[in-house]
C-alpha cells in the first residue's frame, strides 16, 4: 500500500490578541481582516480590510478550554512522537511567524512557568516514558542533534570547539568541510549525540540552547537570529529504519524602520523566500531534478517537501500569531507561506511530484478548484477551501463550528499523575520577610550593575536578599510539590520545610538549604523531569530567556554550594554579618563594607571588583604615606619625627622641655 502524506496545521493565538476586534477565531479557523492586495481581493472592495479565513487542523485560542502547552503537545506532537515510537515513523515541526509571536515559546518553552515548557522537552520526556515501558528497551537507540543555521552558516549547538563550519559565497577552496554539503539525513547524524536516558537528552538541550545567537531587537528583546533545528533520532537495532522527530524553531526576518538590517537579517529573508519559492514548486510544477543548490534551509527541509518512497514522513507546520494591526502584511505573508507549505506536504505522493491543484485566479475558478482538490488526507474540510495563493476571502461570518465536549484542564493533562498525600501542613504563606539590609545597602542594591561591579559590589542578582527571596519561592513550590509526591519520602519533605522556615531567620543559609534539599528530592526520585523543574524554579531569580534559565539555574546551584561552605568553615558569618573582618573596614562606611563582604561571600565579584578591593585596601597606605615621614611613635605619643622608616636621617623637631 502506498504511504499516505501527512501533513497538519496548527495556530497559536498569543492571549494578547484575545481582545482585538480585527481578529476573531474557532476552533478550526481563523479570520483576520487584512488589507486588500491587488486582484484578489473581492470585486467592489479596494483598499479596504478586508474579512480572510485561514483554516487550520485546530487553532488553540487563548479563551479555548485547555490550550495550554500541555494541551498543545497532546495534539500536535504526541502522536507523532508514539508513531516513532511503534512504528519508526519520522516528523517535522515547523514552527513560523512573525517576530515576537511565540515560536521559541512554542517550541522550546517559556521562561516563568515550568508548565510553559514546549514542544522538545515534552517530547523528551514522552519519548523515554514510551521507551522505558518497552520490554526490549535495549534495542532502542537514541540520538541527538542541535544546530542552528546563522548567517548562512551551520553552527553544531553541541560541539564545544568553534562552530562555523561554511559560509555562503567563499569559494569552494576556502570552503571548510561542512555537513551541509552531505544530504540532509547525513548532515544531522554528523552532529548526532547518543542519549542514554531523558536526563542527557534535556542536558543536551539546556547545553545547545546556551550557544543560540539571540539579538536585542525593539519588537522582541531577544529575537532569535538564526534558524534552529534540535532533531531527536530513534533507531531500532533489530532494523534498518531510522526515525527523526524534527523540531524546527524558523527565525523571522527583521520587518520595520527600528530594525536593524544585518546579515543575519538577510540571511534569514533570503533562505525565507527560497523556502516559498520551493514550496510552491513543490505545490504547482513539482520539483526541478536535480535542484540547483538549495540552500541550507531548503536542503534541510527538502525531505518533507519531496516525493518520497512508500512511507512518507509527516510535516506539522505551527504558526504562532499575535495579531497587531501595524504587521498585518508580515502576518498575511506568514499566514501564505503556513498554507503554501502545508499544501505541499499534502500534495506529495510517490507517483506525483507536487501536482498540486491548480492555480484559482476568481472567485469561481477557485471553488471548482476546492471541489476538485484532493481530499482523500485533508485533515480537516475547511482546508479544501483554500487557495495557495489568497486566503478565502468571507464576506459573511463562517457559522461557528459546536464547540467540542469540554477538554480537560492544563493540570489535568500533564505528563505527571500526582497522587494526594497529606502528612504535612500546607508552608505557610509568604509574609513579608527582614530584608536584613539597611537603606544604604538598599540604595546600593539599586545601582546599575556596571557602577556595582565598579565599587566592588557584584551583579545584581548575587544579592542575598534576591537569592533568599528565589530560595523562599523555589521551597514553597517544593514544599507543596513533595507534598502531593508519593515519591517523596517524608523525612525529605519534612527537611525541605524546616529549610524553607530557615530562611526566614537566615537568609543566605536558608537558600542553601532548600536548594541542597530539592536536589535531594530530584535525585531521589531519579526523574529528569523533576530535575528540570527543580532549574527552572532556580534559574527564575534571572533575567534571561526560557531554557537558559535552567543552565543558569545551574551556576546559581553551584554558588550556593560555595556560599554554604563558606558559612560552615566560618560560622561568625552567619551570626553576625558586622563581625567579619575586610581589609576595607577601615576606609569604607560600614554599611558598604558590608555589602562588599556579603559579595565576597557569594564569590561573585568578578575582576572590577577585585580590583577595586584591592585599591581600597592600598588606599589608606597611599593617604599616609606622605604624612608618616613627618612624625612618629614615642613613648609620649606621636611627635614630629624624621624619616626614620627609610633611615635617610632625622628632622630636626621642637625640642620639649624637660620635666
Ligand atoms: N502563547 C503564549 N503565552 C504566553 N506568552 C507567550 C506566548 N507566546 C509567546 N509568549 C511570550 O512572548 C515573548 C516572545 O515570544 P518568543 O520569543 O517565543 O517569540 P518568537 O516568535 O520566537 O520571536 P523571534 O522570532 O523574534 O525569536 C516571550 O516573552 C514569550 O514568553
Amino acid at each position: 500500500m502506498l504511504g499516505k502524506p501527512k501533513a497538519r496545521c496548527f495556530c497559536i493565538v498569543h492571549p494578547e490578541s484575545e481582545q482585538c476586534q480585527d481578529i476573531s477565531f474557532s476552533q478550526t479557523s481563523i479570520q483576520v481582516k487584512l488589507p486588500c492586495v491587488g486582484e484578489e481581493g473581492p470585486r467592489g472592495q479596494q483598499a479596504e480590510d478586508v474579512l480572510r479565513d485561514f483554516a487550520f487542523d485546530r487553532v488553540f485560542g487563548p479563551g479555548c478550554p485547555g490550550s495550554g502547552q500541555a494541551r498543545i503537545f497532546q495534539e500536535v506532537a504526541q502522536p507523532a512522537v508514539q508513531d516513532a515510537v511503534e512504528r519508526l515513523e519520522s516528523c517535522c515541526f515547523v514552527a513560523l511567524g512573525c517576530s515576537g509571536h511565540g515560536k521559541t515559546f512554542a517550541v522550546t518553552g517559556g521562561p516563568r512557568r515550568f508548565e510553559d515548557r514546549g514542544l522538545v522537552p515534552r517530547a523528551i520526556s514522552c519519548l523515554f516514558e514510551l521507551l522505558n515501558a518497552k520490554t526490549n528497551r535495549e534495542d532502542f537507540q537514541v540520538k541527538v542533534s542541535f544546530f542552528e543555521l546563522y548567517r548562512d552558516s551551520f553552527l553544531d549547538l553541541l560541539s564545544k570547539r568553534a562552530p562555523v563550519n561554511s559560509r555562503v559565497g567563499q569559494s569552494q577552496k576556502d570552503r571548510m568541510p561542512c555537513p551541509m554539503e552531505r544530504p540532509a539525513a547525513q548532515a544531522a547524524q554528523a552532529a548526532c549525540v547518543s542519549c542514554v536516558n531523558e536526563s542527557e537528552a534535556y542536558q543536551r538541550l539546556f547545553e545547545g540552547d546556551a550557544r543560540r545567537h539571540f539579538e536585542r531587537l525593539p519588537r522582541n528583546p531577544e529575537t532569535s537570529r538564526g534558524h534552529v533545528f534540535f532533531q531527536l533520532h530513534l533507531k531500532k537495532q533489530s532494523e534498518t529504519k531510522e526515525a527523526v522527530l524534527s523540531f524546527v524553531d524558523l527565525a523571522a526576518g527583521a520587518q520595520g524602520a527600528q530594525c536593524p538590517r544585518n546579515q543575519a537579517t538577510e540571511s534569514i529573508e533570503s533562505s525565507l523566500q527560497e523556502l516559498r519559492q520551493l514550496a510552491r514548486s513543490a505545490l504547482c510544477g513539482g520539483l526541478p531534478e536535480p535542484l540547483p543548490e538549495p540552500g541550507l534551509l531548503c536542503s534541510l527541509l527538502l525531505p518533507w517537501l519531496r516525493p518520497g518512497g512508500l512511507s512518507l514522513p509527516s510535516l506539522v507546520t505551527l504558526l504562532p500569531l499575535r495579531w497587531q494591526k501595524q504587521s498585518g502584511s508580515e502576518i498575511y505573508d506568514f499566514l501564505q507561506l503556513v498554507r503554501i507549505l502545508h499544501q505541499a506536504a499534502k500534495s506529495r505522493s510517490p507517483q506525483r511530484n507536487g501536482a498540486g491543484p491548480p492555480i484559482p485566479r476568481s472567485p469561481q475558478s477557485q471553488e471548482e478548484a476546492s471541489r476538485e482538490a484532493d481530499t482523500a488526507n485533508s485533515p480537516s474540510d475547511a482546508l479544501t477551501t483554500w487557495s495557495p495563493w489568497s486566503a478565502v476571502v468571507v464576506h459573511s461570518q463562517k457559522a461557528e463550528e459546536a464547540l467540542e465536549a469540554e477538554e480537560p484542564a492544563e493540570a489535568e493533562v500533564g505528563p505527571r499523575p500526582v497522587p494526594m498525600k497529606s502528612e504535612l501542613p500546607d508552608p505557610p504563606p509568604l509574609g513579608p520577610r527582614p530584608t536584613g539590609l539597611d537603606p544604604l545597602g538598599q540604595l546600593l542594591g539599586r545601582l546599575p550593575t556596571p557602577l556595582r561591579w565598579c565599587l566592588g559590589l557584584g551583579r545584581k542578582h548575587s544579592h542575598p536578599k534576591a537569592l533568599s527571596d528565589h530560595a523562599a519561592e523555589t521551597s514553597v513550590s517544593d514544599c507543596n510539590f513533595a507534598k502531593n509526591d508519593a515519591s517523596c519520602t517524608s523525612t525529605l519533605r519534612r527537611r525541605l520545610l524546616a529549610a524553607w522556615r530557615l530562611r526566614a531567620t537566615r537568609p543566605v543559609h536558608g537558600a542553601v538549604r532548600c536548594v541542597q534539599v530539592s536536589k535531594s528530592l530530584a535525585d531521589g526520585r531519579r526523574s529528569a523531569t523533576a530535575a528540570t523543574e527543580l532549574r527552572h524554579l532556580e534559574g527564575r531569580g534571572f533575567q534571561g530567556r526560557g531554557i537558559r534559565h535552567l543552565a543558569l539555574g545551574l551556576l546559581l546551584r553551584e554558588r550556593l554550594r560555595r556560599t554554604g561552605r563558606l558559612l560552615r568553615s566560618r560560622p561568625s558569618l552567619s551570626a553576625s554579618p558586622c563581625r567579619f573582618r575586610w581589609p576595607t573596614r577601615a576606609t569604607l562606611p560600614a554599611p558598604l563594607c558590608r555589602r562588599i563582604r556579603r559579595c565576597r561571600c557569594e564569590d561573585t565579584r568578578g575582576p572590577w571588583g577585585l580590583l577595586v578591593g584591592v585599591v581600597a585596601a592600598v588606599l589608606p597606605a597611599l593617604v599616609l604615606v606622605p604624612v608618616l615621614p613627618h612624625y612618629r611613635f614615642t613613648g609620649q605619643g606621636l611627635c614630629p619625627g624624621s624619616l626614620w622608616w627609610r633611615g635617610l636621617g632625622s628632622r630636626q623637631a621642637p625640642r620639649l622641655p624637660a620635666p
